[in-house]
Order: structure tokens, then C-alpha cells, then sequence
């Protein structure tokens, strides 16, 4: 597809980002690190067990310090000119987008819908584009939303694409007011399109209030009776765009799907939704390319497909070209950008080894690789190599590995050999497109274990990424400013740690599964250095967890009257090394805005969570679960003054007090650790003790209390929460819990 000729300029661009100064920061931090280590070390046998467990504390973390700098040796992103597209390439594949959601209440249609519209409005051909949209909820009021988001799509993607409109997101769109110059035509289409997209919220809200009439309307026949939890198959067609051409008027295929469930049955949460995603499409368009979003994440940038396609037609003459394009992301409450504060140098630097990882949501997949193709598969051309081809050509492995359905092996087929896209009815496949949803379909084929998303961790993107790696493929990163999506992130507090401890214990399920960066060292096609940092990924908890362990001790030293700091000049390591990750701390507060100081605790404590469940699920006791993240959609300043109340107050019943409860044990070590400093200091100043600590020799000392004075200090906003009243405060019962807990460690350091 794309043109041979070499003096054409590149589609895209490879730029290296290499910070000296952060490459030399980060590695004199590892330097005292390991000093540190090594004067414990020599002393060892001169102190006691504080001085062990600190060494040990000292020692994952400087670990995890090594695996950090290897990340962030060489940073690089791609950087493609989709100008150039259209003189090197005759005709442009075709991409199937994916959008999942899950809970029409933690979910609101609304979001839902303007993601949707989004991505209908791509800058890109329609008749190459269709829209899947998973719903995991199995709700009526989804697919009543998206009926009614396409009557609007017709009339709103024809004025994206006139206007050249850049976020095509109505309710981000209309955050701007009218600009009168312009014209007067754009004037009075603008006032059009809002008065409409006002009539569609409205129109959604009123149905999210009462959706008892659905009932009434035929179509929505197969939503009766159904709990998200049971219920057949669901396959609806809401759009087809039959014969088109690709242009501007015209609007991508719409399908709404909704996987067979029944209670008792493991439905592997979005990995499993992914790949009935990628079945279903597979039989209506078996587009090359897939791109998948979160249903809260709407495109921000009209052109990124185009941007993509430069990567993957550029790179298509690398050997081991890229399997994927993961775009950058990031979120629009501005608040909450503090839970990726790492990602510029992180995700570059990961994206200067092999590539980027695959961070679930904004990322473009090649449908070959998800099928399970090696670049030790394809001949030259892109075509299969001869032995992959004999592969093919038993309809029995095919079965045993794709499922048992003729359809889904045949289009598996076409997609492998890369058969050109011929445009297809949709409406033809619906039988066989619920055939596979199914909840037996997967039933020992390979979905979830070599094809697919892959299952057996709740961080899917992590799990499938580090497969595709290890497979020897690469993968670009389109990081440009702004974001390419946009999605909603929950605001530090309650809702921030159930995510948190996902994101933990679904990567430490990658550690010990067949994934494993440790398993198969010599043998995969993973690169080293890429490895390495598949290895912090999969330990990221550790760092935090170490820090959480480090906090009680400069308390129960004091307690204890025993030496946690080298003393006389040796104690330079430590203030050093405090010094420049200090400097290094804030640094990256000031690269992250929104930052916020309370940030620093939601992994610390989420990484204790994290190890409990996952030593929970490898003793076989219990199964981690997924608690899809509440999106809320953001008050606008509506033109009009009156922003519809969808955007104030959805009038939804609020979250169950499940998570409030998992949100309020989350501040228990927090708190705890507050708590025994604060007593580990009274117990110093006041003299509460009578046993004189300056008689004794090896005592603790100045260094200890400032230890504790630190530790205190960096908990002082976490003590605001103690006062806070409502979800974000601190309860009474998780207090007097913390309270117990310290009263029992002072006892125990006091008396040991
Ligand atoms: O049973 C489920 C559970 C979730 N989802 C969808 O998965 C997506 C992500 O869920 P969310 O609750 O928003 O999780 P986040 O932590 O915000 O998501 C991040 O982390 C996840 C892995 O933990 C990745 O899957 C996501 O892509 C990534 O954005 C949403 O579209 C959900 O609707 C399903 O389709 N089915
Ligand atoms: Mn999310």
C-alpha cells in the first residue's frame, strides 16, 4: 500500500529526547542509594533488627531505582506527518473502533454518547470506519442513547468536517462560545448544532430518569427481562453505511453488542469484552487496523488515525515493524492528573527501548498480531511465509484455536492473509456474530491465552502488551501536544484507590503469570532493557511498599531508643540523598500539573492492598476483582446559561457503600503511621518516659526525631483528612481502628 519509492519524505519520524540532566540526576541518586546500602552492610553487626528491616526497605527500593533509571535511559516518540498520506498512499485501510462500557450508572450515557460521536467524526474516510460499542451492563438506556446519537451524528458529522472542527466531542465542543468570526453561515450552524446537542442530553437524561417506556418500544425487546448479569447475546446494527464513498456527509457503520452472561460464569471483565469486540467486527469488516477507547475517552485530536496510519505504512518495511500505536492520553479534571504524574519521561523512555507499552485505552492494534501472528510468520511484502500459510490451511487448528464457528475461521483467515477490504452488509452477520458471543464460544480455544486480549490479570493492557513484545514485535507512541484522547480520572480520595490497587495487583498477576518478564530470559524476542522495565511495570508496587515500611520505623527507634541513620559524616549519604530526591520530587510536581501533594499516599497504601490480594489469589482463596472507575461528567459553562442538568447533577443513586468502606480502610496505614510518629514524638519532647536516652550509649538521637519530624510533616495534609467531614474524611471507625494499632506498636517498641 504504501509507495516504495525512497525520495519520497518519510511518513514519520523517530525523535530521541534524551534529558542529561535528568540522566545524571536519576543516576546520582542510584549512586548513594547503593552507598547507603553498603555502609549498612559493613555495620550490619553493630545494630539491631531496625537496622535489618531498614536495609531491606533501602535495598527494594534502590532495586526498583535501578529498574527506573533503565526506563528512562533513552526516551523517544514518533512524530508523523499526515499530510503526507495522501500522495504516498492510493487507498487507506480501514479501522474498526472499539468503545467499551460496563455500568450505565458509574457510566453515564452522556459520556458514552460524546465519545461515540468523536470517534464517528474522525477525520478519515467513513466507508472506512465502523463503530463497536460493548456494553457490559446490557443496558437499554446505552442503546437508546446511541440511537439517538446517531440521528445527531448525521447532522454533526457533516459540520466537523465542513468547519474542520478539531474536538469533535459536543459537550467539550460547546465549552467554547461562538466564534463570530467565522462567518454568518458557521454562526447559524453552530446555533443549530448546540440547540440539537441540548435536545439529545435532554432527550438521554429524560430516559436515564425513566426508562420504563422503553419497554413499550419493540426494538428494545431483548433487553426485557435481562440483569447485566444474565442475559443472551444482544447484536444490534444501529447504523449501516451501505455503499458508501467516504465522504463528508456520510457516517460510519454504528453497532451496539453485548456478550451472553450468566451469573456464576467468569466473563474476564474488559479483556473478555475486547475480544468478543474483536469477533464480532472480525465478521462484519475485518478491518486491518483496530482502535480501542475507553468509553469515557473521546478523540481529541480529529487527525490521529491518520497519524497512525503514517506510523504503521512507514514502518511496514521494518522487519519487525510495529504491532501497535499506543496514543498519548490524558485527562480533562484537571484535578486528577496526579495518578500519572511519571508518564512523559516514563512512557518515553519505555517507547525508546522496544516501544511504549500498551496502556489500555487510545491505542491502535494491528488485527494480525492480536490473532497471534510473529514477525517470524510473514514472508516478504507483508505477506505469510510459506509455513504459516500450511498453518492456515487445516480448518481443524484453526477451530481448536479461533472457535468453532466457520464464519469467525474464515474471516480469521482473510485477516491473516490480508485479504482487501470488501465492503460487507453488517446486517448479514448478526446470527453469526452472536454465535460468538456466546459465553461457551471460548470454551478451550485460545482466546484470552494466545489470541486476543489476554486474560488471567486485571491489567489486560499490561498482560497483552508484554506478549506481544516478547513476541519480537516493536510499537510507536504518538505523544503529541495536545492529547490525542481525553478521558475522566477520579479525584484523589476514595475512588482513587480501588483503581490504584487494580493497576497494582493487575500487574503483579503479570509477574506470576505465563506472561512473566521473568520467565523465558534467553528465549523471547523481548529485549533486555524492555524486559527490565516489564519487570518494574509488573513490581510497581514494590518502591511504594517499601517507602509505606520505611515511615513506622524513625518512630519505633525512637521508641526503642536504637539507631535507624548512620551517624557523624556518613549521615551526608542520607541528607544527600534526601536533598536531590527532593529536588528530583519536585521537579517532577512542576512537569505534572495538578499535582498534588496528597497524591504520593494513594500508591503507597494501595500497593499494601495490592500484595493482600495477591497473595489472596495465588493461595487460591479468592478472585481479583474489576471495580470499573466511576466517570462523572464535568459541569460546563453551557452558552446558554442553563447547562442541561445531565451536567450538574445526574440524579443517579449514588455509589454503594462498598467502595466508601474499601475507600475508608485505604487510610488505615496512613494513618497509623501519622499516629505512631506524632506519639514517637510526644514521647521525646515531653519526656513521658523516665529512662534518660543521653546516658546511653547508641542510642537514638537528633537524627531519629527528624526522621520522625520528616515523616510526620509529609503526612500533615494527610491529617486534614482526619477533620474533613463527608466521602473524603476520614471515618471514625478507621481512626479508633489506626488509634488501637498505634497504641499496640508504641507498646511493642517500647517494651521489645
Ligand atoms: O467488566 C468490565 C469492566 C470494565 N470494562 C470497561 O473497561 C474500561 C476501563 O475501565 P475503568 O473503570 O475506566 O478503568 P480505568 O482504571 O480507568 O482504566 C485503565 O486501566 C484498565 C486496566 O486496569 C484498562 O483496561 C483501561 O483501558 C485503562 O484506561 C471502561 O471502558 C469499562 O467500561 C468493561 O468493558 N467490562
Ligand atoms: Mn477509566
Amino acid at each position: 500500500m504504501a509507495d516504495s519509492s525512497s525520495f519520497l519524505p518519510p511518513l514519520c519520524e523517530r525523535i530521541s529526547y534524551k534529558s542529561y540532566v535528568l540522566s545524571a540526576v536519576v543516576l546520582t541518586i542510584l549512586g548513594l542509594l547503593f552507598s547507603l546500602l553498603l555502609y549498612r552492610i559493613l555495620y550490619m553487626n553493630q545494630y539491631d533488627t531496625v537496622w535489618v528491616v531498614a536495609f531491606l526497605c533501602e535495598a527494594c527500593y534502590s532495586f526498583m531505582w535501578l529498574l527506573f533509571t533503565n526506563v528512562i535511559w533513552s526516551p523517544a516518540k514518533h512524530k508523523s506527518y499526515p499530510d503526507r498520506l495522501d500522495e504516498r498512499v492510493q487507498e487507506l485501510p480501514s479501522v474498526d473502533i472499539f468503545v467499551t462500557t460496563a455500568d450505565p450508572v458509574k457510566e453515564p450515557s452522556i459520556l458514552v454518547v460524546n465519545t461515540v460521536l468523536s470517534l464517528l467524526a474522525l477525520n478519515y474516510p467513513a466507508n472506512k470506519l465502523a463503530c463497536y460499542v460493548s456494553d457490559d451492563g446490557c443496558s437499554p438506556l446505552t442503546y437508546f442513547s446511541l440511537k439517538e446519537a446517531l440521528k445527531f451524528a448525521n447532522i454533526w458529522v457533516p459540520f466537523c468536517k465542513k468547519y474542520n472542527v478539531k474536538v469533535r466531542a459536543p459537550f467539550r465542543y460547546f465549552l467554547d462560545s461562538l466564534d463570530t468570526s467565522m462567518g454568518f453561515e458557521f454562526t447559524k450552524d453552530w446555533e443549530m448544532m448546540k440547540r440539537e446537542y441540548e435536545k439529545l442530553s435532554q432527550k438521554v437524561e429524560d430516559a436515564t430518569r425513566d426508562s420504563n417506556w422503553l419497554d413499550s418500544d419493540n426494538d428494545f425487546e431483548a433487553f426485557s427481562s435481562t440483569k447485566p448479569t444474565d442475559h443472551s447475546t444482544i447484536v444490534k446494527v444501529i447504523w449501516e453505511n451501505k455503499g458508501g464513498v467516504g465522504d463528508e456527509k456520510e457516517v460510519p457503520h454504528l453497532v451496539y453488542i453485548s456478550r451472553e452472561k450468566r451469573p456464576n460464569y467468569f466473563h474476564h471483565y474488559k479483556a473478555g469484552a475486547m475480544n468478543f469486540l474483536v469477533r464480532v467486527s472480525g465478521l462484519m469488516t475485518n478491518a486491518p487496523y483496530m482502535l480501542n477507547v475507553d468509553c469515557d475517552m473521546y478523540a481529541n485530536e480529529a487527525d490521529v488515525v491518520r497519524q497512525a496510519m503514517c506510523i504503521f505504512l512507514e514502518e511496514s518495511t521494518n522487519p519487525n515493524h510495529c504491532a501497535f500505536v499506543q496514543c498519548r492520553h490524558d485527562f480533562y479534571d484537571n484535578k486528577s492528573n496526579e495518578l500519572i504524574n511519571m508518564e512523559p519521561h516514563v512512557i518515553l523512555g519505555i517507547a525508546g527501548i522496544q516501544g511504549p507499552f500498551y496502556y489500555g485505552t487510545g491505542c491502535f492494534h494491528t488485527r494480525r498480531v492480536i490473532y497471534g501472528l510473529s514477525p517470524d510468520d510473514l514472508g516478504d511484502d507483508e505477506s505469510l511465509a510459506s509455513a504459516a500459510t500450511r498453518k492456515l490451511s487445516t480448518e481443524e487448528s484453526l477451530v481448536r484455536e479461533f472457535g468453532n464457528s466457520k464464519e469467525m475461521v474464515k474471516s480469521v483467515v482473510g485477516a491473516l492473509q490480508r485479504h482487501l477490504y470488501t465492503q460487507r452488509i453488517c446486517t448479514n452477520s448478526i446470527e453469526a456474530a452472536k454465535e460468538v458471543g456466546n459465553i461457551h464460544y471460548e470454551h478451550q480455544t485460545n482466546w484470552g491465552k494466545t489470541v486476543g486480549w489476554l486474560y488471567d490479570s486485571l491489567s489486560e493492557d499490561l498482560n497483552t502488551c508484554t506478549r506481544i513484545h516478547s513476541r519480537g514485535w516493536t510499537s510507536s507512541s504518538i505523544y503529541m501536544d495536545p492529547p490525542a484522547f481525553r478521558g475522566c480520572m477520579p479525584p484523589v480520595g476514595v475512588e482513587a484507590f480501588p483503581q490504584m490497587r487494580r493497576w497494582m495487583t493487575g500487574s503483579m498477576e503479570v509477574f506470576f503469570n505465563k506472561q512473566s518478564p521473568l520467565i523465558g530470559m534467553f528465549q523471547q524476542k523481548l529485549k533486555f532493557r524492555q524486559r527490565l522495565a516489564y519487570l518494574a511495570a509488573s513490581m510497581s508496587c514494590l518502591s511504594p511498599l517499601s517507602m509505606l515500611l520505611y515511615c513506622p520505623l524513625p518512630a519505633y527507634s525512637l521508641l526503642h531508643n536504637t539507631i535507624l541513620f548512620p551517624k557523624g559524616i556518613s549521615l551526608g549519604i542520607i541528607i544527600t540523598l534526601l536533598g536531590m530526591h527532593f529536588l528530583y520530587t519536585l521537579w517532577e510536581f512542576m512537569t505534572s500539573p495538578g499535582l498534588s501533594i496528597e497524591s504520593w499516599y494513594v500508591p503507597m497504601s494501595s500497593s499494601l492492598f495490592s500484595v493482600f490480594d495477591i497473595t489472596l489469589k495465588l493461595l487460591g482463596i479468592s478472585r481479583t476483582v474489576f471495580i470499573v472507575t466511576k466517570k462523572t461528567v464535568p459541569e460546563t459553562k453551557s452558552g446558554s446559561g442553563d447547562a442541561p442538568s445531565h451536567l450538574k447533577d445526574n440524579g443517579m443513586k449514588p455509589d454503594s457503600g462498598n467502595s466508601e468502606f474499601v475507600g475508608s480502610l485505604f487510610f488505615l496505614p496512613g494513618t497509623f503511621i501519622l499516629l505512631v510518629n506524632l506519639a514517637a514524638l510526644a514521647d521525646f519532647w515531653m519526656g513521658l518516659r523516665m529512662r534518660s536516652r543521653s546516658g546511653k550509649e547508641g542510642g537514638s538521637g537528633l537524627e531519629e526525631v527528624c526522621g520522625c519530624i520528616f515523616v510526620a510533616i509529609s503526612f500533615l495534609p494527610f491529617l486534614k483528612g482526619l477533620f474533613l467531614k463527608g466521602k473524603y474524611g476520614i471515618p471514625l471507625s478507621t481512626l479508633s481502628k489506626a488509634a488501637f494499632l498505634a497504641v499496640l506498636f508504641v507498646v511493642f517498641s517500647l517494651g521489645n
